[in-house]
């Protein structure tokens, strides 16, 4: 990627985020993987709190001032001793092979106090104005729990738009041509051979690929969404849980666009990373509760990865999506991601579709 604006701040983010991406891996490859279940009763584990701190200590480091917005916080941590101890035993013991790459993350955690610390450095509270980072150290964590798929997650807003993005897929296949097929969300060998994407882009200088693990070394890629004319040759992706997203609209929207192939369904941004490049088309992610808010980090890195490769991320009333309102996306319900050329064709069947159910009251009209 080209050295100029933001090189720094990808550089490092991409560097984070392989090595948080071997704590994660290590910690899918155990039985005892340390899960609690949060007051609104979703898992997190050693992997998510682990990640967060080591990506965390890294920005630290390097961008002392920047605010940030990350999923996880520490409480849980204080008090739980033995947890405590389990992941700072992964963190400290985590690095990467490269040293000169090591020592631009920084010194390292003090101790685990410091480590509580850092993990709660993410409860900024973002906003329109200024540098804001956002980490969902593990997206995913159904996914990563059931050996699926799973990504971490990190970018940088200035002033509200997203400038840098990066993804680190340890289970999607490292081959950019690897199609979307039914087996990707299933049972995966943590990190096994030919596995492992990180995805990155720099608004205005296209999204780019390399293998997560060699990660520096490796040759970058530039990546590209579909280049597919017809939607009736797509193929969607959309959430394993269907708690997430629903299921229900999303067939029928595929049905009303004649889309025959049967939906690939993947946990976490790993969807976004896949049709970044080229493997499936659509991703659809249409709300199940009323009053569910989605979070920043959910879709930060994967929006703007997505339009670096040649697509668009709207809502489900065709509205860009709004990272500058804080920690969740008052602004926008429904998400809707396409190649450039399908997109409208695919934003007024999910607006046809909703607009028919009875109780559906968000999409305005006038937009379709
Ligand atoms: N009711 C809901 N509707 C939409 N998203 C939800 C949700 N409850 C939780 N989520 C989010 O869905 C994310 C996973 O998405 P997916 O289903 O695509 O894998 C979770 O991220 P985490 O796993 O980081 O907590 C969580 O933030
Ligand atoms: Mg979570
Ligand atoms: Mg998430
Ligand atoms: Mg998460």
């Amino acid at each position: 990627m080209a050295s100029s604006d933001y090189a720094h701040e990808l550089h490092i983010a991409q560097l984070a985020v392989q090595r948080a991406a071997i704590l994660t891996q290590r910690v899918q490859a155990t039985t005892s993987k340390g899960t609690l279940s949060k007051s609104d009763h979703s898992p997190v584990t050693i992997g998510d709190f682990g990640a967060q701190a080591l990506i965390i200590a890294a920005l630290r480091h390097n961008f002392h001032s920047d605010q940030i917005v990350a999923e996880e916080e520490a409480d849980d941590l204080r008090n739980n001793e033995s947890l405590r101890e389990k992941v700072w035993s992964y963190v400290k013991e985590t690095k990467l092979d490269d040293r000169e790459s090591e020592e631009k993350l920084g010194s390292g955690l003090k101790d685990v106090d410091d480590m509580l610390n850092v993990i709660d450095l993410g409860k900024s509270k973002g906003g329109r104005s200024g540098r804001v980072w956002t980490l969902d150290p593990i997206d995913g964590t159904k996914g990563f729990l059931r050996m699926g798929q799973y990504a971490l997650a990190l970018a940088l807003m200035v002033d509200g738009d997203v400038k840098v993005g990066v993804l680190g897929c340890p289970n999607l296949p490292v081959d950019d041509t690897a199609p979307l097929d039914a087996d990707i969300g299933k049972d995966q060998t943590s990190g096994g051979e030919g596995k492992g994407v990180l995805e990155a882009a720099v608004l205005g200088q296209g999204a780019f690929s390399r293998p997560l693990t060699t990660g520096a070394l490796a040759k970058e890629r530039k990546i590209s969404m579909s280049k597919v004319e017809k939607v009736t040759d797509a193929t969607f992706c959309e959430s394993v849980e269907a708690a997430h997203s629903n299921h229900g609209d999303q067939a029928d929207i595929a049905k009303a666009l004649g889309i025959t192939r049967e939906s690939v369904r993947m946990d976490s941004q790993a969807k976004y990373a896949s049709i970044a490049r080229g493997a499936g088309e659509i991703y659809l992610r249409l709300p199940v509760s009323k009053t569910y808010v989605e979070k920043i980090w959910d879709h930060a890195a994967g929006d703007l990865i997505v339009r670096e490769a040649g697509g668009m991320v709207t809502d489900v009333n065709g509205k860009r999506i709004d990272f500058g309102t804080g920690r969740t996306l008052t602004e926008n319900k429904g998400f809707v991601a396409a190649p450039s050329q399908l997109h409208a064709t695919i934003l007024s069947a999910v607006q046809k579709v909703l607009g028919a159910k009875s109780d559906w009251e968000i999409v305005e009209k006038q937009t379709l």
